[in-house]
């Protein structure tokens, strides 16, 4: 099982995320988001994470030049889209670069879900999350699992919006997610990373 803490801003966190087992670990760029870190500070959070943790890069509507800039200074392993980044580009991009390419999807209805095969072949996993609110994401709000239900996935994905320690494992059983993500549920205020409540959520996914 996959597990994603998203969102992480400063050493003692990322440590304490590494330490919990987490298989992923999230630097969001994004000026409007609480736990927006520069490059610079994602590039400095990247050098603690040890080799067999993969580190994500989660922008949303980045400027073509800003992307590669952004890919030499952090080099990630993965690079998250949460914007409205055509699959056209991902699919350049996923051509070029050596790092996974995720695109996260709000998932309103059973429409949306169909509308999510434009991303097989363009992208290396789908990340499900709630609809867009204030922010594209990491509002802490979880959608109706049930659309993910015994559904024929045909890429890899994974599931976000709104988990927690107290419903991941609920989460996982409804859908079977192979990787679970969380930010918001592992906070005590926004972009306040908590360690224990990191703790706990890694311990819910194993136990599930
Ligand atoms: O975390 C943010 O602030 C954020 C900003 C813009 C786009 C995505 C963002 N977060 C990602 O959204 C999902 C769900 O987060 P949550 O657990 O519901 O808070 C996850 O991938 C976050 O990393």
């Amino acid at each position: 099982m996959l597990i994603k803490i998203c969102g992480i801003s400063t050493p003692e966190t990322m440590d304490a995320a590494v330490e919990a087992g987490a298989t992923h670990v999230g630097l969001v760029n994004f000026e409007a988001s609480p736990r927006h870190v520069t490059l610079e500070a994602a590039a400095s959070l990247r050098a603690r994470v040890p080799a067999g943790v993969k580190v994500v890069l989660l922008t949303v509507n980045m400027a073509p030049t800003d992307l590669s800039r952004a890919v030499d200074l952090v080099q990630p392993d993965v690079l998250q889209f949460h914007g409205r980044e055509t699959p056209d580009w991902l699919a350049k991009l996923r051509e070029t670069l050596e790092c996974e390419i995720w695109k996260a999807v709000g998932l309103r209805d059973q429409g949306t879900l169909e509308r999510c095969r434009q991303w097989i072949g363009k992208a290396d996993r789908i990340l499900f999350d709630a609809p867009a609110k204030a922010l594209p994401g990491g509002n802490g709000e979880a959608f109706d699992w049930q659309l993910l239900a015994n559904h024929d996935h045909k890429m890899d994905w994974g599931l976000a919006g709104g988990l927690g320690p107290d419903n991941v494992a609920e989460a996982i059983r409804l859908t079977a997610a192979p990787l679970v993500d969380t930010s918001s549920g592992v906070e005590t205020a926004p972009g306040q990373k908590n360690p224990a409540l990191i703790q706990s959520f890694c311990e819910a996914v194993r136990g599930a």
